[in-house]
């Protein structure tokens, strides 16, 4: 060998950022370490020079890998381990490390050399990662994480359980697989617009399960970025606060239901009025109003009892929101009065509907009360009339059918209700 040659490989040996040790055929004195494996150990080259690597064990070495150690050095076999190993100061690192036989030109065995590094940090980092997938895991709430692209890498049990996606479903798809189609363009946009600069972006979102059910959930979608500032991941954290949602729905139904018919109530009913008055403005589409009374009511109270005449105004209410279409409000507007408002419905077609409730229900015979009819007002919203004006204009009308005999429909005149 060159003297050029061996002085590169001293240089390198010298150099080397990992650290290397020479040791006798024994694998027991050293007999060279290079300044990485000093600078790993604490010991000087004339400390560790003809002395065994023994000193670098401690409490914590793990024996078994000690033993499948000597175990190569007798059989001059290459070895590759990881253990705790102890530096002068007493203090612990972990090391990974392979001893190779080296061989003379005859064959025999004359040291072992070994390439060492302190994985130390590696080896915490990936415990802190492990725990920190373990503890994601155990959080109640779903998460969800995604690459740059909003493909799914990783979902924790508890996303798995509220979506009803496994982890072997859910990575590798996207979050669309949870759209319920109930959020609009907008909604999206600033979704989008929100995670392109940089922002978290919360909001209540309507899922879709896997079985095909709704859930509400209040999610934040945070994006994550490298050191450059580049987004690499995004990650989702999410409650689902469905039983909060129904909560609150039966919360508002009380408020703008009718607990005897299941109707919505005069509050409930005038909102959807203003709502249905300003549609039809703003599309210029006809809205019609049925005010229906049941004749001699009082009657009826009189002569059966107020639990029967409470099932009758149910009776009565049923068969309202059967004639109609499932778009049409049927409210209960107070006593024995109900208000049916007919979206996009022309004066005409209504008063088709009022003929066919009036024959339907002259039709029926109640078990214990017999007959029963209705009367009803019908009017059809004018341009630039109020909700108030609409509903006296119908209420006029149904005055002038309980005067033209009951059991009838009359249609409202422009400014009636005045
Ligand atoms: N059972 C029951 N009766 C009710 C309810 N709300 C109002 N009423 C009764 O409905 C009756 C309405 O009587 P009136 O306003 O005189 O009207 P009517 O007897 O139907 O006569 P016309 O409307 O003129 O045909 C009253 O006796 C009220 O007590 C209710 O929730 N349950």
């Amino acid at each position: 060998m060159s003297t050029s040659t061996l002085q590169l490989l001293q240089a390198a040996f010298l150099q080397s950022w990992n650290a290397i040790v020479i040791t006798d055929a024994k694998g027991l004195q050293v007999e060279f370490a290079n300044p990485a494996f000093c600078a790993m150990t604490g010991y000087t080259m004339e400390e560790l020079q003809g002395r065994t690597l023994r000193m670098l064990q401690g409490p914590d070495t793990d024996r078994a890998v000690i033993e499948h150690l000597h175990q190569c050095l007798n059989e001059a076999r290459y070895f590759e381990g990881t253990a705790t190993n102890y530096r002068k100061d007493g203090s612990s690192y972990l090391v990974h490390w392979n001893i190779s036989p080296v061989r003379g030109d005859d064959g025999a065995l004359t040291h072992f050399i070994s390439v060492q590094q302190d994985v130390s940090a590696y080896i915490q980092s990936e415990r802190k990662n492990r725990l920190l997938a373990r503890a994601l895991d155990a959080a109640s709430d779903p998460v969800m994480l995604t690459d740059a692209a909003g493909r799914i890498i990783f979902v924790n049990t508890a996303f798995s359980h509220v979506t009803g996606y496994g982890a072997d479903e859910a990575v590798g798809a996207t979050p669309a697989v949870l759209r319920s189609g109930l959020h609009d363009e907008a909604f999206y946009s600033a979704l989008y617009r929100s995670l392109a600069e940089g922002r978290d972006f919360r909001a209540t979102f309507v899922n879709r399960r896997r079985d095909g059910s709704l859930f509400h959930a209040e999610q934040s979608i945070s994006p994550v970025c490298d050191e450059r500032g580049q987004v690499t991941h995004y990650v989702s954290v999410s409650k689902d606060i469905s039983e909060r949602v129904s909560k609150e729905q039966a919360l508002l139904d009380a408020a703008t239901r009718d607990p005897l018919t299941g109707l919505h109530n005069r509050r409930g009913g005038e909102k959807i009025l203003a709502e249905a008055q300003a549609d039809a403005r703003k599309h210029g589409r006809p809205l019609s109003l049925l005010v229906c009374d049941i004749d001699h009511f009082k009657r009826v109270n009189d002569r059966f009892g107020h639990p029967v005449g409470d099932r009758v105004l149910r009776d009565v209410a049923c068969m309202l929101r059967l004639a109609v279409r499932s778009r049409d409000a049927v409210i209960r507007w107070g006593g024995e009065e109900f208000v049916i408002v007919l979206d996009s419905c022309t004066e005409a077609r209504a008063a088709e509907l009022a003929e066919r409730i009036r024959g339907r229900v002259d039709a029926h015979r109640d078990a214990e009360v017999g007959a029963l009819t209705l009367s009803m007002g019908l009017a059809t919203l004018l341009g630039g009339e109020t909700v108030q004006q609409l509903v006296g204009r119908a209420d006029a009308a149904l005055y002038d059918a309980k005067r033209g005999g009951r059991n009838r429909w009359s249609v409202a005149r422009p400014g009636s209700g005045d």
